[in-house]
């Protein structure tokens, strides 16, 4: 029977995947009213519009319809060139994706295997909990402080356990804000080669450091002690324009050894052929000049917004509240008084007018976190931080 009342039966995978809190948050902030401390979107008045435009018309100029024709599924070659550049690596190591988050899925699609253990930090970008949960990763927390990830409690914990890969995020780390010193980098990199574990680097907020010592990637370090032989590189590094230039283009690379960028490349042509000709030629175009300036444009401006965020914060401190002080990214991590629930406080805030993410989302193990959210400071100006805030702080307060 062509027609039929019973539901669609769903595939077993489709069965284990769940819905973005992020993106779940995003349809009720599109009310203007909202100030919204939710998504980590980069502040949408300095996107750099004119400038997009002219390179849309250089680029139809130049290469016509090409422009919109089919391209490689490996991408775009002078921007693959230009990153490989940029990341010391031959331009067959790097692989042009949808947005960072397409690099993660793919990621999941060609090393996973049903059951295999992920390790991750606790709390993590709920994102990647999501692309790699569908492929059967069994996430299992890897000891963090204040500090971020702990070499030590990685160590131990690949003595017990067959981790498949860690993922990490170490500069400026969603959704905590929090950044691996030197020192940790390392010395994760010790324990990395001792079990010759892989590790996905996502570092979509590396460039927007607005305080402290510059750091140098885990996959750059990596490669210095591979002597620049990409090949025996043991971490796999995920970058995106999302955070610098504009995010709606959906243009970001994935770096590493070959035999996983040929696997990226067959898994990529399943999943859409290639990302989009005219974006990653759009893209192309404003690397040069474009995005040096952008890069110190949302810098100066989102290092004002967090101050603003910390002062208010400050000046409100409410109660039994403590918070991450970022040195860089969009994000800081607020954790309430035990049993505050966030998740509940969100619906008040949302009455409210301000929006934020209850943190227990980022958590892979369901349960924690119940009294944590993550705030992002870049979307909205200065004067709505201070607004917002204090609504926050209020409603934690009556909470109390
Ligand atoms: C660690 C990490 N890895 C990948 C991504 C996705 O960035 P792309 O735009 O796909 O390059 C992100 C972006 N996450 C933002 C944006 C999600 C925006 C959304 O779901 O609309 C957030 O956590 O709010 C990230 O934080």
């Amino acid at each position: 029977a062509a027609m039929s009342t019973r539901p669609v039966r769903l595939s077993r995978i489709a069965e284990q995947m769940t819905a973005s809190t992020i993106r779940e948050i995003l349809k009720v902030t599109q009310r203007p009213d909202i100030i919204s401390f939710a998504g980590g979107l980069p502040a949408p008045e300095l996107f750099p519009l004119e400038e997009v435009r002219a390179a849309t018309g250089a680029v139809l100029d130049r290469y016509g319809p090409a422009a919109l024709q089919y391209s490689t599924t490996e991408g775009h070659p002078p921007l693959r060139a230009w990153l490989g550049d940029r990341a010391g690596v031959p331009a067959q190591n790097v692989q042009i994706v949808s947005g960072s988050q397409q690099g993660l899925d793919l990621l999941g699609r060609v090393l996973l295997d049903p059951g295999d253990l992920v390790a991750v930090e606790n709390p993590t970008y709920l994102g990647a909990l999501q692309a790699l949960r569908p492929y059967g990763a069994r996430f299992v927390a890897v000891p963090t402080d204040d500090d971020g990830i702990s070499p030590d409690g990685l160590d131990a914990l690949l003595a017990e356990q067959p981790v498949r890969l860690l993922y990490a995020i170490p500069t400026f780390q969603n959704p905590t804000g929090r950044t691996l010193s030197r020192e940790r980098r390392e010395a994760l990199l010790d324990v990395a080669e001792r079990h010759d574990l892989l590790i996905i680097e996502d570092g979509p907020y590396s460039d927007l450091r607005f305080r402290g010592q510059a750091q140098p990637s885990l996959f750059e370090l990596a490669l210095a002690r591979a002597g620049g032989d990409i090949e025996s590189v043991r971490v796999i590094s995920l970058g995106t324009f999302s955070k610098t230039l504009v995010p709606g283009l959906r243009d970001a690379w994935v770096l590493a050894p070959g035999a996983v960028i040929d696997k990226l490349v067959q898994a990529k042509q399943g999943a859409d052929l290639h990302s989009p000709t005219l974006n990653q030629m759009i893209i192309a175009e404003l690397v040069e000049e474009v995005l040096p300036r952008q890069i110190a444009r949302v810098r100066e401006a989102y290092g004002q917004r967090c101050a603003a965020m910390l002062a208010a914060l400050a000046e409100r401190s409410p109660a039994g509240v403590h918070w991450t002080r970022p040195e860089g990214g969009m994000f800081l991590w607020l954790t309430l008084p035990e049993g505050l629930d966030a998740e509940k406080l969100l619906i008040s805030a949302v009455e409210a007018g301000v929006a934020f993410v209850p943190g227990a989302s980022f958590f892979a193990a369901p349960g924690e976190g119940a009294n944590t959210m993550r705030l992002s400071y870049v979307t909205v100006p200065e004067d709505r931080i201070r607004a917002g805030v204090g609504v926050l702080a209020d409603l934690i307060d009556q909470r109390r």
